[in-house]
């Protein structure tokens, strides 16, 4: 633990207490993002140590070539049908568990998967806790055909939102415009402060050209919260907070010593 930076012991606490709710033969979702990552290796770590099994929906390619290579059998959702239980970082939490995700761009197909499960958990640090979203930009995936008009459209409707920015920006990977595993472009709506999200998700899907936003309302069940000093709490929607132990055969440090040469 002590080679990690706080931000990954946090992640690694997070992903390490949602490795208990993990039981044999589920079919599990996988969550996108450095968060997402640390859990899928401790998983690999877990069909190893204990020699369990189950198969896994991966939410992007990345994802699903990181599940590959920790040994974990990737389906997909069709195949699947339903899903056990969902496993998914987030770039901001609410006291209602509702979510922004998509800063890794994945948020369309981790909508999918997450409300075709069970039981969706959120892994995170407590730096992602909010009292209200929007501080994060929103994602916005939008097709390639007309992008400009629908960008031209959202930037309308917003001025009917409660919100305290407007600005919307396309995201860039590099010089070119950032395209998601479906080909599509992202934009990146910084409003700052999102006062009704229950009205603002279903307007910005109706726009011609959206395909989804990257606003989560009412899909995640549970947090698991991880800090920096390497302990996690369970958040339930009532607001209690529960302490997580580890309870599983992982060796800690023989763990995190095969990540840190990877990476
Ligand atoms: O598109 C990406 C996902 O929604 C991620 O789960 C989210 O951005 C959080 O990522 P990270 O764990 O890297 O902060």
């Amino acid at each position: 633990m002590n080679t990690l930076t706080p931000a990954d012991r946090a992640k690694y606490a997070a992903s390490r207490a949602a490795l208990s709710l993990v039981e044999p033969d589920m079919k599990l979702g996988l969550g996108t993002g450095s968060t997402a990552n640390w859990f899928i290796r401790l998983l690999g770590e877990r069909i190893r140590v204990d020699g369990i099994k189950l198969s896994a929906v991966a939410t992007s390619d990345r994802t699903a070539a990181l599940a590959r290579s920790e040994g974990i059998e990737v389906i997909e959702l069709d195949a699947a049908g339903w899903l056990d239980l969902t496993i998914d970082g987030a770039d901001e939490v609410d006291p209602a568990l509702n979510l922004i995700k998509g800063g890794g761009g994945a948020h369309l197909q981790e909508k999918i998967v997450a409300t075709a499960s069970d039981r969706m958990v959120v892994i995170t640090d407590d730096s992602k806790l909010v009292d209200t979203l929007g501080a994060f930009p929103l994602p916005v995936e939008v097709i390639p055909l007309g992008w400009t008009a629908s960008r031209a459209i959202i930037e309308e409707m917003l001025e009917q939102i409660d919100v305290d920015g407007r600005e919307v920006t396309p995201r860039m990977n590099g010089s070119e415009l950032y395209r998601t595993d479906e080909g599509n472009h992202i934009l990146d709506l910084h409003l700052k402060r999102i006062g009704d999200p229950h009205r603002l998700s279903p307007l910005l899907n109706q726009v011609a050209g959206v395909v989804e936003n990257g606003l989560f309302l009412g899909v995640a069940d549970q947090i698991m919260v991880g800090y920096d000093s390497g302990q996690a709490h369970l958040l339930e929607e009532n607001g209690v907070m529960r302490p997580v132990s580890f309870a599983d055969g992982i060796d800690e440090q023989a763990f995190i010593k095969r990540v840190m040469s990877q990476d």
